[in-house]
């Protein structure tokens, strides 16, 4: 089953519309100098192609990959707990478009089938690469788990940094933001929950 919000990723952003990476670079250079930034200053030859790599940089940002979701037949009627920790997450708020930055841990209690464990991760970052909260990210996860494998329980844990509150503004350095979203046997029995909480903070702490 394929992950797929685009038909070409060079070209369509996760709203589905076309990307004109020219007219974002027009965009970024009259960003930049009605905040008094010079692109063609001559002084500073390294500003020259900024706007063009600023409109690159947040295409990419922006821009989902598409990937197989692939699973397999649970033939050995595996039903503990399966857990991949400390997942890579970066993302954009959609607030400030300023990166979020953390670790993901996404778990679930096999039912049918059990799925690749790099599909988890290209899960978080697949929902990563859009205008983001911290809250919708770990529930669209955790949905998209549940809606593609149908386990038993999907127990979704993200621990990042807002640069938004932590370069600017609260300028609230070392705060961290923890968000989860249970579903299923992880969220109804206290006991699954409480095995997650602790596989997930094993070693920390
Ligand atoms: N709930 C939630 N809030 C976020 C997330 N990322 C950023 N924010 C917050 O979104 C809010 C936007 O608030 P505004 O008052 O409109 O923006 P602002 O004036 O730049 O606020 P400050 O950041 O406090 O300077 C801020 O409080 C951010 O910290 C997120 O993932 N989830
Ligand atoms: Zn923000």
């Amino acid at each position: 089953m394929t992950v797929s919000s685009l038909a070409d990723r060079r070209r369509v952003g996760h709203h589905g519309r076309a990307r004109d990476l020219d007219a974002a670079e027009r965009a970024a250079s009259a960003f930049l100098r009605a905040l008094g930034v010079e692109p063609d200053d001559p002084a500073h030859p390294e500003l020259a192609r900024t706007p063009r790599r600023l409109a690159e940089a947040f295409a990419e940002l922006l821009t989902p990959e598409e990937f197989d979701f692939t699973t397999f037949p649970n033939t050995e009627r595996y039903g503990e707990l399966v857990l991949v920790r400390d997942i890579p997450l970066q993302s954009l708020c959609a607030h400030h478009l300023l990166p979020f930055v953390g670790r993901a841990h996404v778990a679930y209690l096999p039912g049918e089938r059990i799925v690749g464990l790099s599909k988890l991760a290209r899960l978080v970052d697949h929902f990563a690469r859009r205008p983001q909260t911290q809250e919708r990210l770990t529930t669209q996860v955790a949905a998209a788990l549940e809606e593609r494998l149908e386990p038993r329980g999907v127990g979704v844990v993200m621990e990042a940094e807002h640069q938004c509150m932590t370069l600017r503004g609260a300028r609230a350095p070392g705060t961290t933001t923890t968000t989860s979203s249970l579903r299923g046997h992880l969220r109804e029995d206290p006991a699954a929950r409480a095995e997650l909480m602790a596989l997930v903070n094993t070693g920390r702490g």
